[in-house]
């Protein structure tokens, strides 16, 4: 059992009967108790990687004692994120005679996360899932919400579902092992959510940005909870993104378009969303809408943080366009993108000028 200390925190994701906790802590996952009251029936099929199932399979696999279960790992890496991958999955639930109340358990970062949510969306038309995220990113971001899928050569996330998992359990002990690249990538994930709407916890970022650079726990903890908190919020005014959800994608049409471009080698998720936030900041600036001041704590934040702010070489303003083109918020084949007033004052803005994103574009292409 885990001992409650003031590093763990329950956050509820309210949605009626599909209502489930998002458990943030150290040692949870050899809390068997808590998250295997989550399954139902007899049989689980674990997602993971190459990376993390040698890490922290052992730790979970015990909890699944006396049932029958089995793993699937997908290599390492976005790229991986792929519909030939689910199919795989899907099979491995076939030869485990898997039942509709069998559990998918998703154990590693967004990507798995988001194959493993995708693969119970389409198991038998839905089975339940639990997400175990061991990234920083899939804790505050991508474990939360429903959002899963996969990519298409075409774009990011092109095919996918909305599907709740039933528990979300994270560990923040899985953060030791976390590379540092990986890590500053999940708190853009995390100034992101302060960008959009918390201005409170934005100049609380500033204020502990060094603290939490040097991974000191109780604000990393305080930062996960925090935007937990929000996002959870945000999930249940508009589970399924009819409005407000959207804006949880600031940055990320740009960011998105980055990724794709550099075939995930260049960029990952959460450096897309950093230099992506400063590009709809600029572009909102050159519409009239932004402040010069926030764009600017925004880029000094995100420094702090070790994150980039600018778009690497080799990527063509004409294709990242393209790409930008595809984005799933865009209606009547025009570019639909989420701009920023200032800081927690994000703005869902229709028919944007395809000229004024090339310019911007144009203007911070090296
Ligand atoms: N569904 C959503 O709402 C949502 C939200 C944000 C992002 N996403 C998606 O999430 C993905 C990005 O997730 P990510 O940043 O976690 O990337 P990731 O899943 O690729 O994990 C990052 C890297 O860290 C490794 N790793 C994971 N846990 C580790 C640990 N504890 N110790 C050591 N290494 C570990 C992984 O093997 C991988 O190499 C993208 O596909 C993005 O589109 C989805
Ligand atoms: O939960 C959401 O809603 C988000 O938009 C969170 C994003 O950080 C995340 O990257 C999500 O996968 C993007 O979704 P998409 O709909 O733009 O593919
Ligand atoms: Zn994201």
């Amino acid at each position: 059992m885990t001992t409650p200390t003031t590093n763990s925190r329950t956050i509820d994701v309210a949605l009626g009967s599909r209502s489930y906790p998002v458990w943030i802590g150290p040692g949870l996952l050899t809390d068997h108790a808590r998250w295997r009251a989550t399954l139902r029936g007899r049989h689980a099929l674990v997602i993971s990687n190459t990376t993390v199932a040698p890490l922290y399979l052992p730790r979970v696999s015990e909890g699944l004692e006396g049932l029958q279960w089995s793993s699937y790992l997908l290599d390492d890496g976005e790229a991986h994120k792929t519909f030939a991958n689910v199919g795989r999955a899907l099979e491995a639930l076939a030869q485990l005679g898997a039942t509709r109340d069998a559990c998918v358990v998703a154990l590693g970062g967004g990507v798995v996360g988001d194959l493993a949510g995708f693969t119970a969306a389409c198991w038998m038309r839905g089975i339940d899932f639990i997400q175990m995220p061991t990234t920083l990113l899939s804790m505050v971001d991508s474990s939360v919400g429903g959002k899963t899928g996969v990519n298409l050569p075409a774009g990011k996330n092109l095919v996918g579902a909305f599907h709740q998992p039933r528990a979300v359990v994270a560990d923040i002990d899985t953060l030791a092992s976390l590379p540092d690249r990986e890590y500053r990538a999940g708190l853009a994930e995390v100034v992101k959510g302060a960008a959009i709407g918390d201005p409170a916890f934005f100049a609380w970022l500033e204020q502990n940005a060094e603290a939490l650079n040097a991974r000191d726990t109780a604000p990393l903890v305080e930062a996960i909870a925090r935007k937990v908190v929000y996002k959870a919020g945000v999930v249940a005014r508009d589970e399924t993104e009819q409005g407000e959800r959207a804006l949880l994608n600031l940055g990320h049409t740009f960011g998105h378009a980055l990724e794709t471009a550099g075939k995930y080698q260049v960029l990952l998720h959460g450096e897309g969303v950093a230099v992506g936030m400063l590009l709809a900041a600029q572009l909102s600036e050159r519409l009239g809408m932004g402040t010069a001041g926030d764009t600017t704590r925004l880029h000094r934040l995100l420094t702090t943080l070790g994150l980039p702010t600018a778009i690497p070489g080799g990527m063509a303003p004409e294709q990242l366009l393209a790409l930008m083109r595809l984005d799933k918020k865009n209606l009547a084949g025009t570019l639909r993108l989420i701009l920023w007033r200032g800081i927690g004052r994000a703005e869902i803005v229709s028919g944007v000028d395809e000229a004024d994103v090339l310019a911007v574009l144009e203007s911070a292409t090296g």
